[in-house]
């Protein structure tokens, strides 16, 4: 009776991993790790940045190939070469940065690289629409996917995996960069998915999210599985306190620190596109000294545009942006730098790091001119290195050294560091474009303690964020951005994420 009751078991176990280690130069990424997923079920994984996640979901997707343990799907063993191994094996994953072609259809993206299961034709189409259906995923085959919804995307890259059969997904923060709306429409589907057998794992450090949407948890720390929980036996907090081993620390609370002092101004800036599309339409407003404004939106609004043309990287075909009472309208990013603005970048690998450079050198970048990264004309390799060791320890930046790559730190180890970095030489105006995006709760709470003592000191922030927790927590006042034009200005203190999505979709009144 037990031997049929554990084949039962074994049977329903859609991945089995045992032992599983990676090393690379100077860290063991993943040591030891046990992880059973049982098929038909939504299982989380949660850790604290570098805590090895990615890593381990990267060697069960084919990614990289484990130093040591054992892998079974269905339980059948495996060793996959190549994501195209694992996805014959059935193991799909859907990435953070969706990978499709704007200039494509839904149908095109979906079938392309995929001709060998229903060719491209009428088959191809037929059982796109199957798949559509099956799961309620409201997606038109032939829709261009420039002119899609950052939620659709999403919708299309998960059925490009179910295209390809895949029983097992991964999802790495699917929820991200979604609105609370549509955040709930993801996890109707991934219900949906569970339903009809599919198993899910999902990398969150939201963890309330995991909570609502998961059958189980497992928490990673420091390289290994040290557990596995019901969501219904922890709450939040708890899981956080797994993830760190420790107690966390109870959140600040912040008094207003807003003064009368302008900081930036903008007043009617317009952008324009290469067609005439206004991405910016007539915005005007004023943040002053100790002030955040939070702009929150769907991506794709406008936002990208309004940092970037406050940081001069994009030139307003219409109004003045200025700093401090000076007109920087047509200033240099060098100049607004040397003005005292500092830049959180929305894409850390493009505009934020030079991936291959170690991080001592990343400490510099951006910073060329001034103390302690140059000493006149020169770069100061000395004051780099000094004050990247003091961004590491102020912002608990976990490398082996500073001398490591920037491509070798986790996702979120690399947000740290560059928050670090733009924080230092004390800025006027922080432009922070998704500050905390991919860190875990508690760096993003050490993050928001840092921000919070610039303001109380005089430091002026625009805030770009997709978490609306973080938008509500941090701003002063909140404004919605929305087809390029500013919309709302929303009470932080009253306002619910629930008000704000409406708002950010299009749904709510204007105000
Ligand atoms: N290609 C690589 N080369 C060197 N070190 C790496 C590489 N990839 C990951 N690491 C290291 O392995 C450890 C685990 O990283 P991993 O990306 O798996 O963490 P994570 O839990 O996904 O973190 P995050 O939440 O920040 O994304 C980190 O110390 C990281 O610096």
């Amino acid at each position: 009776m037990t031997a049929v009751a554990n084949e039962v078991v074994a049977a329903n176990t859609a991945v089995r991993l045992r032992g599983i280690g990676k090393r690379f130069p100077g860290v063991i990424a993943n040591h030891d790790i046990d992880l059973d997923i049982e098929a038909g079920t939504v299982h989380a994984i949660v850790g604290e940045n570098g805590a090895g996640k990615s890593t381990l979901m990267k060697i069960l997707y084919g990614v990289q190939k484990p130093d040591e343990g054992t892998i079974e799907i269905d339980g059948a063993p495996v060793s996959f070469a190549s994501p195209s191994e694992a996805i014959r094996a059935g193991v799909g994953m859907v990435f953070q940065h969706f990978m499709l072609a704007d200039n494509l259809t839904v149908l095109e993206n979906v079938v392309l690289g995929a001709e060998r299961m229903h060719g491209i034709g009428a088959r191809a189409r037929k059982r796109l629409r199957e798949l559509s259906q099956t799961y309620g995923f409201d997606v038109d085959p032939d829709t261009l996917v420039e002119d899609l919804g950052v939620g659709e995307r999403q919708r299309v890259e998960i059925l490009k995996v179910l295209y390809r059969g895949a029983r097992v997904i991964i999802l790495d923060e699917p929820t991200a960069v979604l609105v609370p709306q549509e955040v709930d429409a993801l996890f109707d589907n991934l219900r949906e998915l569970r339903r009809e057998g599919h198993t899910l794992v999902f990398i969150s450090h939201k963890l309330d999210e995991v909570l609502a949407i998961a059958d189980d948890v497992t928490v990673v720390r420091r390289g290994t599985t040290v557990g596995r929980v019901k969501p219904g036996d922890v709450s939040a907090r708890q899981l956080a306190e797994l993830m760190v081993g420790s107690e966390l620390p109870s959140p600040e609370t912040s008094e207003s620190t807003v003064t009368d002092q302008p900081v930036l101004d903008l007043a009617g800036v317009t952008l324009h596109d290469a067609a005439g599309r206004a991405l910016l339409d007539d915005i005007s407003f004023t943040i002053h000294r100790g002030e955040i404004l939070g702009i929150a939106g769907v991506e794709g609004n406008g936002q990208t545009e309004l940092v970037e043309a406050v940081m001069g990287m994009r030139r307003p075909t219409g109004g003045t942006i200025s700093l401090v009472g000076d007109d920087l309208t047509q200033a240099s990013t060098r100049t607004r730098r040397e003005a005292g603005i500092g830049y959180i970048p929305e894409d850390r690998h493009r505009h934020g790091l030079l991936l291959d450079a170690p991080l001592w050198e990343n400490r510099v970048l951006g910073h060329q001119t001034r103390e302690p990264s140059a000493r006149g004309a020169l770069i100061d390799r000395g004051g780099a290195r000094r004050d990247s060791e003091r961004i590491v320890t102020a912002y608990d930046v976990r490398t082996p050294s500073i001398d490591t790559t920037a491509r070798a730190l986790s996702g979120g180890n690399q947000q740290k560091f560059i928050v670090g970095r733009e924080m230092s030489g004390e800025p006027v105006l922080l432009l922070a474009a998704h500050p905390t995006r991919g860190v875990d709760v508690g760096a993003q709470a050490a993050i928001w303690d840092h921000i919070r003592e610039a303001r109380r000191q005089g430091l002026a922030v625009l805030l770009v964020s997709a978490d609306l927790d973080e938008l509500i927590g941090l701003s002063d006042t909140i404004r919605v951005i929305l087809r390029g034009r500013l919309q709302g200005t929303f009470d932080p203190l009253s306002v619910t994420p629930q008000d704000l999505g409406s708002a950010m979709t299009g749904a709510g009144e204007d105000h």
